[in-house]
Order: C-alpha cells, then structure tokens, then sequence
C-alpha cells in the first residue's frame, strides 16, 4: 500500500527516454505518441499515450492499472476493458493522456490475480481473495504517474477515474487535480460482485442501480 509519508522522489530524475507517433489508422482524427522514460522510482517499463489535439492546457488524463485479462482478451470479470476503450474515445476528443501502468492485479501480477480469481470462485470478493493469498488490497503507488506527468511537463491535470486514490496520491506527489471525472459504469453479470466490492469496500464512486441494457432484457 502507498505510505502517504514515503518523502517525494526527485521529480528531476525523470525525463521521457523516446517519444514516438503509433501511426494509427486515419479517420482517427489525429496520431498517438507514445513514450517511453528514465529513471522511474519503481524502475516498471510504463508508457504513457498523448492523444487528440496537441497542448490541451489541463489535459484530459487516464492512469489505467495494466489489466492483460480485461484489456487485451475481454474478459467480463472486470471493467477495465471498457474502461480503457472509454477513456481513449474521450482522450481523442479532448486531448490528453493515458498512463498505462505495469501494475497488473493491483500490483499483485497476472499469476496472482488469477489465484485470486480462483478464490472468487470459491466465495471470496475481490479483496478477501487478496488478503487469503496474503497480499494487500491494493499494492498500486501512482508516484510513477506523477513522474510520468511532470517528465512530460504536466502539473495541473483532470483525472478519469472512480477510484478516489489515485486523486488523492497524485495530489500527495505535488500533481494538481483540477477535476476528477467518473468514468461510466460498465455493470455486467460477471462482473456485479466485484464492482460492488469496489464500490463499498474502497469507495469508488459507481452507481450501482445503473444496470446495461443486456440486464435490464435478461
Ligand atoms: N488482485 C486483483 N486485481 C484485480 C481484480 N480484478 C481486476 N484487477 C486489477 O485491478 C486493476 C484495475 O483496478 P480497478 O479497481 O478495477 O479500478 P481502479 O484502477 O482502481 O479505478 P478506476 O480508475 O475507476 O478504473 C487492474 O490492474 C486489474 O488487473 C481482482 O479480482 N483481483
Ligand atoms: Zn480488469
């Protein structure tokens, strides 16, 4: 868990490594940049994504915890993968940027998260089957993404995301939360129990009374 009395890496030591355009199919209203970085504390390979129009003044930002089961392959267990395709629409549009953070499981890795799962199964919610395996809840520390941000010479951001740490710590490493945005809700029946858990357990904001449409026919 981030100790909110961790004293502050030198945000000096950060400095974006390459910088480089996605070549992204047109009709897409405008290339992605990716880069890539020196010197981040937890020394993770993550990227950060500069999409829509350049130089948005408080840009648009996403910090989206790597979900290779959700992202990648879809599952319905969680809300990332949709999560993610929201926030690229939205970056598009407004200009901003994703962080695309290596903390696969919150922080635990890929193998763990799917021991995890296997717990699910069995009974547990999401943050029981953490601490069964012996782990905490949530072992995410944002301070990469305020190294990130202020590499790319971001100090003063709008945050997509329900989760009210990630403010909070940003905020703690001397980033600027303007605003924070909620992400939709992205309610299916794989995925009611964890969102649920999320919502009461580390207080994400999600309105849960907001069914899909697949659940208000089923
Ligand atoms: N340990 C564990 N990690 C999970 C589980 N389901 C999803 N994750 C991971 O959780 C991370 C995403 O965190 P979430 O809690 O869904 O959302 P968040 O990033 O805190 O908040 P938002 O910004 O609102 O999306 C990703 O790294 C996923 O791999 C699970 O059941 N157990
Ligand atoms: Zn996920």
């Amino acid at each position: 868990m981030h100790n909110p009395i961790d004293p502050p890496v030198d945000p000096c030591t950060v400095r974006t490594r390459v910088r480089v355009p996605l070549r992204l199919p047109t009709g897409l209203m405008a290339d992605a940049w990716v880069s890539t970085f020196h010197g981040l504390s937890d020394g993770a390979e993550h990227l950060a994504v500069e999409l829509g129009p350049p130089d948005p003044g408080t840009p648009l930002v996403r910090v989206h915890s790597e979900c290779l089961t959700g992202d990648v392959l879809g599952s319905a267990r969680c809300d990332c993968g949709p999560q993610l395709d929201e926030a690229l629409t939205a970056l598009r549009e407004a200009g901003g940027v994703l962080l695309y953070l290596r903390q696969e499981g919150r922080g635990i890795g890929l193998y763990r998260k799917l021991d995890a799962y296997r717990l699910q199964d069995g009974g547990l919610d999401t943050y029981e089957a953490n601490q069964a395996l012996g782990l905490g809840d949530d072992l995410r520390d944002y301070t990469v993404a305020a190294q990130m941000l202020r590499a790319l010479g971001h100090t003063c951001v709008d945050l997509l995301t329900n989760n009210p740490d990630k403010a909070r710590q940003l905020t703690a490493r001397g980033i600027t939360v303007r605003r924070t945005h909620p992400t939709g809700v992205h309610i299916n029946p794989h995925n009611r129990a964890y969102l649920t858990a999320k919502a009461e357990k580390t207080l994400h904001t999600i309105r849960l009374h907001e069914r899909t449409e697949k659940e208000k026919i089923a």
